[in-house]
């Protein structure tokens, strides 16, 4: 089933007395439960089209559509709310609140999304299980390896059960080994959960863990692969 669905994307930034195209057209199908890898240069477009598809940039023309529903032009509010309901987030760094356990970490995350009480702690603790936490319930982000903080934010951008996992470079900052693990990872958890991700990356070395690649090249999709 497409999950994301970006038709014909077009999304330019102004260069000075020029324009510059940082995706040209760009149409991509995600299905639920597929990982999907997108590589291509510096500069190819990668960030914006994962800007695009989590909504925090809005093309110039072309639509986003999440299970059919089409996400572009709405309000800021319904952006920020489909944001914060149907799409998780995985950035370079973890981005962990300092003060939190690892646990509160993933609470919190829930709260926002309006989720709390006893099955929303289940959940909590669910998903640090199946990402290989369990142990580190109660541990701050100082108490953790790069790894084992990838894994919570991993865990805590799919508490609200999203539609789409967005991940940006999760393992620039970890060894070769530990690369593999998190890609591991994520796309176990992403047929796990059958969420559609799309995995910016420029490790290549990890692309034979994922269902299916995309290449940018100057904002333009340069071999979809099935
Ligand atoms: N806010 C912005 N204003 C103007 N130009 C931008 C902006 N953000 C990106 N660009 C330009 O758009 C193009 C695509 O950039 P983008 O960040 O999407 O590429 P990328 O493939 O993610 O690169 P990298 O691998 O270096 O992160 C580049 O030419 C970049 O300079």
């Amino acid at each position: 089933m497409t999950r994301l669905a970006l038709d014909d994307v077009t999304l330019t930034y102004p260069d000075g007395d020029r324009t510059l195209v940082a995706l040209d057209r760009v149409s991509l199908r995600v299905d639920a439960g597929e990982i999907r890898a997108v590589t291509g240069p510096s500069g190819s477009g990668k960030s914006s089209l994962l800007a695009v598809a989590g909504l925090l940039q809005r093309p110039d023309s072309g639509a986003v559509r999440l299970d059919g529903e089409e996400l572009t032009g709405r309000s800021r509010w319904e952006d920020t709310r489909a944001r914060r309901e149907r799409i998780g987030f995985v950035f370079q760094q973890a981005n962990l609140l300092g003060s939190l356990t690892s646990l509160e970490q993933l609470e919190m995350a829930a709260r926002v999304a309006g989720n709390h009480g006893a099955e929303t702690d289940a959940r909590c603790r669910a998903l640090l299980d199946a990402v290989g936490l369990e142990g580190e319930t109660a541990r701050r982000p100082h108490q953790l390896s790069g790894g084992q903080r990838q894994r919570v934010a991993i865990a805590r951008a799919l508490i609200n059960a999203p539609a789409l996992l967005l991940v940006d470079e999760p393992t620039s900052a970890l060894d070769s080994a530990r690369s593999r693990e998190i890609v591991t990872l994520l796309a176990r958890m992403t047929h796990e959960q059958q969420v559609a991700t799309v995995l910016v990356t420029h490790d290549l070395d990890t692309l034979d863990l994922v269902d299916s690649r995309t290449t940018l090249a100057d904002g333009r999709l340069l071999a979809p692969k099935a």
